[in-house]
């Protein structure tokens, strides 16, 4: 490695039927404990052609923990703390487009937080930070999975805008027709906080979004139901873990910086000085702003 590389250590969040990565050489399955509580589930640490990955079940062994009850500051910072350099999360998503089919893979590059309720941020009073979310994903990591998930067979569209919704029910069709004017692609219920949190750890993020049905604007097709979605899950899952192993190897062990500078982006958004800084807060900031803060 020269000073300008460093080992990659790739975290992915598994969603909705994606809850193991077969092909990974387990090393070890740490249960970890953040600042913020437990993660989802222990986080499964091993290799993949030759990279350090850390695999995480977003809703747990058995798919216990529902969308807003998702501790999604614990399982960003456990990926921190472990050494993840980059973050990839698969994330089961309906479709507001035609062309968007089920099947499909999308490389998002946009975000529209409707959210309410959850926790977007991991610094609070006592040490206040904006960050930049113009750009929330890294433009590298999302090509490089988007390169990937075709090797692995997929269709996948490169850019797109994913509705974030609350959830745990569905949308009613005035919803999904209002989310379609304003132009949305697809829509979930779980990427945010998760990617606001990465940027504020400084991970460079990336998600997948792998379409499982048309919500429920779509003439021609019934409304969105759970089984429709893990079904056509089910049909993905091969095309979601290859892609994690596709990625692994087009990345190789060996890494440079995000070109869109999400490792720095600390630098200039906290704005509580150090004197004013909470002890205790920093504490636990320390865990994933260590750069920054010390
Ligand atoms: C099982 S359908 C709804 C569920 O699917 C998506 O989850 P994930 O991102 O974990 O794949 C969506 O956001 C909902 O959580
Ligand atoms: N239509 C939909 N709405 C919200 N989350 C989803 N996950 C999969 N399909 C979805």
């Amino acid at each position: 490695m020269t000073e300008q590389t460093r080992e990659t250590c790739l975290a992915i969040f598994g969603g909705s039927g994606i809850y193991e990565m077969p092909g990974l050489t387990i090393e070890e399955e740490r249960e970890i404990e953040t600042p913020w509580g437990m993660p989802s589930a222990p986080v499964t640490i091993g290799r993949l052609n030759g990279v350090r990955v850390l695999f995480l079940s977003r809703h747990g062994k058995g798919h216990t923990i529902p969308p807003s009850e998702l501790n999604a500051r614990a399982n960003v910072a456990a990926a921190k703390m472990l050494g993840a350099t980059d973050m990839l999360s698969l994330s089961a998503c309906g479709s507001f487009r035609e062309e968007l089919a089920p099947g499909d893979f999308v490389a998002v590059d946009q975000f529209v937080d409707r959210t309410k309720g959850r926790t977007p941020s991991f610094f609070e009073s006592g040490c206040v930070a904006h960050v930049s979310m113009a750009h929330p994903v890294c433009s590298r990591l999302t090509e490089e999975a988007a390169q990937a998930a075709e090797a692995a067979g997929a269709r996948v569209h490169r850019g797109g805008t994913y509705l974030v919704m609350e959830g745990p029910q569905f949308s009613t069709k005035a919803e999904s027709e209002l989310y379609r004017s304003w132009g949305m692609d697809v829509i979930g219920m779980t990427a945010m906080p998760e990617a606001k949190l990465a940027r504020e750890a400084e991970l460079p993020y990336a998600i997948l979004g792998m379409v499982t049905d048309y919500d429920c604007w779509h003439e021609d097709e019934g409304p969105v139901d759970v089984a429709s979605v893990l079904a056509i899950l089910a049909q993905n899952r091969d095309a979601g873990q290859r892609t994690v192993a596709e990625i692994a190897r087009m990345i190789g062990p060996e890494r440079t910086p995000s070109p869109d500078g999400i490792e720095t982006c600390l630098d200039f958004a906290i704005v509580t000085p150090p004197e004013a800084r909470d002890p205790q807060v920093l504490r636990k900031l320390k865990t994933i702003a260590g750069r920054v803060l010390g």
